[in-house]
């Protein structure tokens, strides 16, 4: 038997792929609550309107990009794809709120060598910043120690902390440059800084400017194929996201898949025939077991026999989000934009608001989404608020934001608990040991999901795609 521990779309995505190749062994996916989808989940309102709770968009691009768009066309609901095209306004206006206003961020080239508020000067002029500093050799480092010491401090403020808000809930001055500048830090190891690394690649690679890319190019007639057309900036599904978790639940248990709900996996025991696994009173012989469940969750079923692998794990930070879906009659926003983020610096309650209606219209109403907490989640909310106070607080901040001064006609808090896995300084470094310790104890154990190579969904469903290679 072929173990998946976690019934989110990773685990439901391991199964998928290790069916896909054939695999001959009997799959059971263990999943400790009552549903599948993790943290994807959609809710329906009595008046028709749809809440999402988790993920609300994906985007098309790179190789993880392609890669879900080709599992929708399998799992044949292409046609519920709704694509948000570069040139959308969504795409384009992306605010921040500082100092008591709304800002836009530059979103072209071409604004980047205009100056524009909150910034004292155009963003262009960050490249002279980079010129004049100074090489640092390190390891790894804050993403916001990077930009600051490279680019300057107002563009870790206003630009860098709060899209690591707008991602994973974190902390700049804690996540590591490698979580989304990874590149960026090497060009500085390597060259001396930003721009002369720049330059050097782009020179390295001057003749494949001409000839043909390394990435795969997406086939005509394939989604991946029309986003790239259409220019899509990120898409969604008609009907909510958790259409993919429950329609890949029905492909796989049609292909023979158990999936076990209340199915929590308490221990797991390595022995010479693979792996013995303790869900609630039972035990379970697995040949192979591939943990897609939080880092933090996988530590203690392996603390008895493997203390050093279980510690390295519990080492991954992950944080708690507190989310507000809000739906008003009519139009009640003056912006037409993705929505907000807030730099923590500002020290508001609120992390930031998606306009859920400006991207995908909902009849006549404005549907938001207040997101909350995170790293600050204690800090700002308290250790145990209540679901009114989370909700007082959401809308007396967009009351004051927005402006809006109408009630809302639905509304739903949730308290998405330690949702969010934290790269923090040291993350890859962490992976790589415990990558190494696995493959050095040949343990029958693969790891996916988000706690480790990228929390969002396209990244789940890639690392779920190579860890059920490594298990067939
Ligand atoms: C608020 C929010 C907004 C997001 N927005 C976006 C977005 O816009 N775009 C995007 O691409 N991504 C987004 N993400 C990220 C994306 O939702 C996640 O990366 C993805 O859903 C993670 O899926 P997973 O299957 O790896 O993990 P999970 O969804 O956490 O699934 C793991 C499963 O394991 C189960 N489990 C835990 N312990 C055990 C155990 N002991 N035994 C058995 N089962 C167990 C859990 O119940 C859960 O169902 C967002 C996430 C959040 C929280
Ligand atoms: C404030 C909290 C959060 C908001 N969204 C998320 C959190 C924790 C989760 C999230 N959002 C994105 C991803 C990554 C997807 C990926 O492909 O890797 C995750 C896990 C996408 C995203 N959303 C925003 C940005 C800047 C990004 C990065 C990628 C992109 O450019 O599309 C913006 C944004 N997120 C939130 C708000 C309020 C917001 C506003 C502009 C909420």
């Amino acid at each position: 038997m072929q173990a998946i521990l976690g019934g989110g779309i990773s685990g439901l995505s391991a199964a998928y792929y290790l069916l896909k190749a054939g695999s001959k062994s009997k799959i059971i996916v263990f999943e400790s609550g009552k549903r599948v989808g993790g943290w994807i989940c959609t809710s329906r309102e009595s008046n028709g309107l749809l809440f999402e709770q988790g993920p609300r968009t994906i985007r098309p691009r790179f190789e993880a990009g392609m890669n879900t768009l080709q599992l929708i066309e399998e799992l044949h609901i292409s046609h519920l794809v709704r694509g948000i095209p570069s040139s959308h306004s969504t795409a384009k206006n992306r605010m921040i709120f500082v100092k008591n206003k709304l800002h836009t961020l530059p979103s072209s080239l071409l604004q980047a060598f205009v100056r524009k508020a909150p910034f004292s000067r155009p963003l262009a002029a960050a490249l002279l910043h980079d010129l004049k500093a100074s090489r640092k050799v390190l390891d790894d480092e804050s993403i916001y120690s990077f930009v600051e010491r490279r680019l300057g401090r107002e563009l870790a403020d206003y630009a860098i902390s709060p899209m690591i808000c707008g991602i994973c809930a974190g902390d700049a001055k804690e996540i590591s440059v490698k979580f989304l500048a990874k590149s960026l830090f090497e060009w500085e190891q390597n060259h001396g800084s930003i721009t002369k690394g720049l330059l050097a690649t782009a020179w390295a690679n001057r003749e494949k400017l001409w000839t043909k890319s390394s990435v795969p190019k997406p086939l005509p007639g394939t989604l991946a194929y029309k986003a790239k057309q259409e220019r899509w900036s990120v898409w969604s599904l008609e009907g909510g996201l958790e259409i993919l978790p429950q329609t890949m639940l029905k492909h796989i248990q049609s292909g023979g898949v158990e999936v076990n709900l209340n199915g929590k996996c308490s221990k797991i025991t390595f022995n010479d025939e693979g792996a013995l696994l303790t869900v609630g009173n039972k035990n379970f012989h697995a040949k192979n077991v591939i943990s897609t469940v939080p880092a933090q969750r996988l530590a203690p079923m392996l603390a008895d026999q493997h203390p050093m692998l279980s510690e390295e794990l519990s080492r991954i930070p992950t944080v708690t989000v507190a989310v507000v879906n809000l739906a008003f009659k009519g139009n009640v926003l003056n912006h037409d934009a993705f929505g907000f983020l807030i730099p923590p610096s500002e020290q508001k309650p609120i992390l930031g608001v998606i306009f859920d209606t400006c991207s995908f219209p909902q009849n006549d109403f404005t549907v938001l989404t207040v997101m909350m907490g995170g790293r600050w989640f204690e800090s700002r909310l308290g250790s145990s608020p209540s679901a009114d106070n989370i909700l007082n607080i959401a809308l007396s901040e967009i009351r004051s934001i927005l402006r809006i001064s109408q009630e809302p006609c639905n509304h739903q808090v949730s308290v998405l608990k330690d949702c969010i896995p934290q790269y923090v300084v040291g993350h890859h470094d962490r992976v790589e040991k415990i990558r190494g310790y696995i493959q050095k104890h040949k343990l029958p154990l693969s790891l996916a999901g988000s706690s480790y190579d990228g929390v969002g969904v396209n990244d789940v469903i890639f690392s779920a795609k190579q860890a059920a290679k490594i298990n067939l």
